[in-house]
């Protein structure tokens, strides 16, 4: 890469010739300014591929200097050095928009593994291998919040910081996530979700970390973790709140160092592992009834971005109704059908508890019962399904279930239900708080509807 230019910004001269030197073994040409000052003025003459800045300068701090390149060279990335420990300041620098920050004293290997990374975001990402899995879809929707998660998942895609994704279930989390990956220069290397509530408490650490043959019982081989199978890629943490307490601090410990040790393993491996991370629970609340360790919360949520509800985006939802249907047409034996404007405006007022998750489970069940190649209202079961929105209040007591009807509830519908009721039961092993999550109901929602539909 011998066309490369990096301008180094430290006011210690044996540092800036230590950097320069490192620099030039790898081929990259680079400058150096001792101070804020000279630092703007070789940005207006000349083009850089690379800022490094140390944070203490004479004449400032190097987040002005970062705030600087945001506002004057948005495309150029920018790392800074900071004291060993001092968490805080890389974070207030990776919110400023620092692309990543190295601390001091300088580690080599580090350097080099954050120079490439840097340079790659400054140049057109690859194409996927070929034969790459490119199972994400694009992130659909026409509305103002839309197109301002889009842009926001570009400008991610350039950063290493961590990124924390809330919002309600079914709302797209992971399919942001899974954007972020993919428009970022760590593309060519794996996205690694994780379910976080899923994996046995016991589990976690060997889970995460990886183990060593005999270990414990159970360990017939060597197994690698998600950290190594992220390495140079993306791990997403998805119900990041649900991480059992004490992985919480083996977790923070990892990302600090940015190595990992093995279950069993004397030695540490360093990995190179950018995180994302996901809940739908409110992650603050967690950290005020310590469920969840306030300085893991501060480490992952260095950024934070908010996928909204269907509900207040409903202008998204004819082109999301749209490619759902394309999508089962491509996947069935004749075309999906289309929908008629009455459906498509019942599915406009709709609430969607379950956002568009939701949707695409009321289209596939529509496209199933519908006569014919347009799908109705009726087709949409809108109204029982209403019927079992967190919103809607609960007007039966759990001790007085009322009888079933088949005449007011068809026999199909019932089934139905029952199906998506077992299905959530079955994902979340019978964990009724979790399966009413999924499923957009209350506790005493799901109690109810198991009785009726008599489900034990
Ligand atoms: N904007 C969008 N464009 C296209 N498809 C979308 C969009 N948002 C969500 N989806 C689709 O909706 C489904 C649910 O999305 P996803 O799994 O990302 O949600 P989530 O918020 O992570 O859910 P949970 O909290 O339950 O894990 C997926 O099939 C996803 O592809």
């Amino acid at each position: 890469m011998p066309s490369q230019h990096i301008l180094i910004i430290d006011d210690e001269a044996d540092i800036r010739e230590l950097l320069e030197i490192t620099f030039s073994r790898m081929g990259l040409l680079s400058r150096a300014a001792a101070d804020l000052a000279q630092a703007r003025a070789l940005l207006a003459e000349a083009h850089f591929d690379l800022c490094l800045t140390d944070l203490r300068l004479p004449d400032g701090s190097g987040l002005d200097l970062v705030e600087h390149v945001q506002r004057h060279h948005p495309h150029l990335p920018v790392a800074v050095i900071t004291a060993h420990g001092s968490m805080d300041t890389a974070i207030a620098a990776l919110k400023a928009g620092a692309f990543d920050f190295l601390n001091k004293p300088i580690e080599l290997p580090r350097l080099r593994a954050l120079i490439e990374a840097a340079l790659k975001t400054a140049t057109p990402p690859p194409d996927a291998p070929p034969g790459a899995d490119r199972r994400a879809t694009r992130l659909l929707g026409d509305s103002p919040a839309m197109d301002h998660i889009r842009a926001t998942v570009a400008k991610l895609a350039r950063s290493q910081a961590p990124v924390y994704i809330h919002g309600e279930s079914g709302t797209g989390k992971e399919l942001i996530a899974r954007q972020i990956h993919d428009q970022s220069p760590r593309r060519t290397a794996a996205f690694v979700p994780v379910n976080c509530g899923a994996i046995p408490a016991e589990l976690v650490e060997s889970e995460f970390f990886g183990h060593l043959k005999g270990s414990f019982t159970g360990a017939v081989a060597d197994r690698q973790g998600l950290f190594q199978a992220a390495d140079g890629g993306t791990l997403f943490l998805d119900e990041v709140a649900d991480l059992p307490l004490p992985m919480q601090v083996k977790l923070l410990r990892a990302i600090q160092e940015r190595r990992i040790k093995p279950v069993g393993a004397t030695a540490e491996i360093p990995v190179d592992v950018r995180l994302l991370s996901a809940t739908h629970k409110n992650l603050a609340d967690e950290v005020a009834a310590g469920r969840f360790r306030q300085d893991l919360y501060y480490r992952l949520n260095v950024i934070e971005l908010l996928a909204p509800p269907l509900r207040e985006r409903r202008q998204d939802i004819p082109q999301l109704a749209q490619h759902i249907l394309d999508r089962l047409g491509q996947r069935g034996a004749t075309p999906a059908p289309t929908l008629s404007p009455d459906a498509l405006e019942c599915l406009c007022r709709h609430t969607f508890p379950g956002n568009v998750r939701e949707l695409e489970n009321i289209l596939e069940r529509a496209t199933a019962l519908c006569d014919g190649d347009r799908i109705q209202p009726a087709d949409l079961r809108l109204q029982q399904a209403d019927d079992i929105r967190p919103d809607a209040p609960a007007t039966h007591a759990p001790d007085d279930t009322p009888s079933l009807d088949a005449t007011s509830l068809d026999a199909t519908l019932i089934d139905h239900q029952r199906e998506i009721i077992r299905r959530a039961l079955e994902q979340t092993r019978w964990n009724k708080t979790e399966a009413a999550r999924q499923l957009g109901m209350t506790f005493r929602q799901l109690r109810y509807r198991l009785k009726k539909l008599g489900i034990e």
